[in-house]
């Protein structure tokens, strides 16, 4: 009997010599083209890419082979069934390339869009429209950088996003799945995922709808009811963002106390001449700091921390690089002096401490228990070193202490961040699994968008979009195919690993002042964790670090309690109506 045990682990050692090989040279192939946007390199990196699904088919294939019900060893077994999916490596060679042209132009399109002045400069998202989205309260110019972006990204992405679809939904077909909704969800190894979401989204929904309420009347209160409906959606492109998945930039409009502002730690850093490279060692410090691994010479050697002087055409969306030869790491980032890019590097140095972590398992198991612990390791060393203690401890601020005031305001702060970032992250897979599926058919892509943003935000368009329009293009995760439902289950894990890792630390008293800076405790527990990869089910890896085996939304609204206080008592002395039963979008005719 050819295809026996024994055979399966010299089959998977073959495997795991060629693969490290194959998949280095694709992701240097991959890094050289988005650090350098080139016809040549874009050339280089989709023969690499072929090359790649080559080996993926070849192994895939004979994987099938080995009946695996009957084997005995666990870690045999939960390899070969992962070498079964074979993604996008299953499509004919000819379609396979041009899913790879499609995939590569829609990211590039996103990566090199930019929006003209009329006469004057033509500016990219990052810094210039972030900026201004961030900054600006003139609802003219807000209006101007919103519709300029999506006018110069989604409109351009529109017919080749249909062209993917089709091409995604033949890929996943092909390789047993339904849809590629279906293939994406399969990641997260549970056949109660999409019911178990909602079941999440339902209990954060409260605390939602009172802070949309609360900053729906700030915004009243600064733009007038021209523009806010006190019982309506919001208009996406006065809330701080792009997208309006955070809001923490408008805090200043929605500060509980205004008279107790908090200190500008922007202007600290840039005061105390930060440089992108310290905002790294900062990042790294932490990680040290509880004991975990630090980063190989050649992750400063071979990042790109700053949007390059050279006139080189970069992606300049962040990202975290795993080179799979266990020595070469890298951040590519255009880093500016802010602390919402120093918080961001924290992020990112998460998914390379994830990597320094499990580069001794096989390359079939150096990935996260799930793509939700991956984005969670970041964030949750985020809550720390974001809080007050901790920026104080590292000379980012310099009152010594906070009163009840400043701490509703500061809970406020993060509450922007993450509390708006819920129904926009759990959203944008509704829509791609809706249009997978074909639910949501191509000649409505973007009314559907609109609904969904309409339904689970509360938000409106400032201007009435056609059909011409594609504004979900207009976020790099759609145009560069990067699933992200992944950000909505690492809202709720991120708040349950920080209760888990403060308890560890020894910490007393409320969530929302732990710091496990330092603390040689939590990094075992986290260590323990990150080293398994995903070489077990993600249940096992999260009743190992919190004792318990399901998400749950307790340890949130726990950090949140204090705030959800305070915002029901503001909405019920304001007589909000939460939600927004007005749900038409109005259009004030403009000048
Ligand atoms: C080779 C590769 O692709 N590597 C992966 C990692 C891996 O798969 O190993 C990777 O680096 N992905 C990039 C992505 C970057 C960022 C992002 O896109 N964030 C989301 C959602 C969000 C929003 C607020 C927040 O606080 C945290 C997350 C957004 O901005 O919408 C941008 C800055 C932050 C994180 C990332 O790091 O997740
Ligand atoms: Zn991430």
């Amino acid at each position: 009997q050819l295809y026996n045990e024994t055979m399966a682990k010299a089959f998977l050692q073959f495997y795991e010599r060629t693969a490290q090989v194959v998949w280095n040279q694709f992701m240097e192939a991959a890094w050289n083209y988005v650090t350098n946007i080139t016809k040549k390199n874009q050339e280089e990196m989709l023969h690499k890419d072929v090359e790649k699904s080559q080996h993926t088919l070849y192994f895939g294939t004979r994987a099938r082979l080995f009946k695996i019900a009957n084997f005995q060893d666990s870690d045999v077994k939960r390899m070969l069934s992962k070498l079964l999916d074979v993604d996008k490596a299953a499509l004919p060679k000819e379609e396979l390339r041009e899913y790879n042209q499609i995939l590569a132009y829609m990211e590039t399109t996103y990566s090199m869009a930019q929006v003209c002045l009329n006469e004057g400069p033509c500016l990219p998202l990052e810094p210039d429209l972030e900026e201004v989205m961030a900054t600006s309260r003139d609802e003219k110019e807000l209006l101007w950088a919103w519709q300029g972006w999506r006018d110069a990204v989604g409109r351009q992405l529109r017919m080749t996003f249909e062209r993917y679809v089709q091409l995604s939904n033949k890929a996943a077909k092909l390789n047993g799945y339904q849809d590629m909704g279906a293939l994406w969800r399969s990641k997260y190894e549970s056949n109660s995922l999409q019911e178990d979401l909602e079941q999440l989204f339902q209990e954060l929904q409260p605390l939602y709808l009172n802070l949309h309420a609360y900053v729906r009347r700030s915004l009243y209160r600064f733009y007038g009811p021209e523009l806010i409906d006190l019982r309506g959606p919001i208009p996406a492109h006065v809330l701080g963002n792009m997208w309006a998945q955070s809001w923490v930039n408008i805090l200043d409009l929605a500060l509980p106390f205004p008279e107790k502002p908090p200190e500008d730690i922007t202007k600290i850093m840039q005061g105390q001449h930060w440089k992108p490279e310290k905002m790294f060692q900062e990042a790294e410090k932490f990680f040290t700091s509880m004991g975990l691994l630090s980063t190989p010479p050649e992750f400063w050697k071979n990042s790109m921390m700053e949007r390059p002087t050279d006139g080189r055409e970069v992606e300049c969306h962040a990202s975290a690089w795993d080179f799979y030869n266990g020595q070469d790491f890298r951040i590519k980032k255009c880093t500016e002096v802010t602390i919402e890019d120093l918080l961001s590097i924290f992020h990112q140095m998460g998914h390379i401490q994830y990597f320094l972590q499990y580069k001794n398992l096989s390359v079939i198991f150096r990935a996260g228990a799930n793509p939700a612990f991956e984005e969670a390791v970041g964030s949750v060393v985020t809550l720390s070193a974001s809080s007050h203690k901790h920026l104080l401890n590292r000379g980012l601020l310099s009152q010594q202490h906070q009163d009840k005031e400043e701490e509703v305001n500061f809970l406020m702060s993060v509450a922007l961040e993450k509390i708006a970032f819920i129904p926009f992250a759990y959203l944008m897979d509704l829509f791609r699994w809706k249009v997978f599926d074909g639910t949501i058919e191509k000649d409505v892509y973007n009314q559907e968008w609109w609904n969904l943003r309409l339904k689970y935000q509360g938000l409106c368009p400032p201007v009435p979009r056609t059909e011409e329009d594609f504004d979900p293009g207009a976020k790099f995760h759609i145009s560069a195919s990067s699933p992200y439902i992944r950000y909505f289950l690492s809202l709720v894990l991120q708040f349950q690993f920080h209760e888990a890792l403060c308890k560890a630390s020894g910490h007393m008293g409320p969530l929302h002042h732990c710091d496990i800076y330092n603390s040689k405790e939590a990094g075992k527990l986290l260590e323990d964790v990150l080293k398994l990869g995903s070489s077990k089910p993600w249940p096992e890896v999260l009743e190992k670090m919190t004792g318990e085996t399901k998400v749950s939304t307790k340890a949130l609204m726990t950090y949140f309690k204090p705030l959800l206080n305070w915002l029901v008592t503001e909405n019920v002395r304001q007589g909000e109506i939460l939600g927004w039963p007005d749900f038409s979008c109005s259009f004030e005719e403009r000048e």
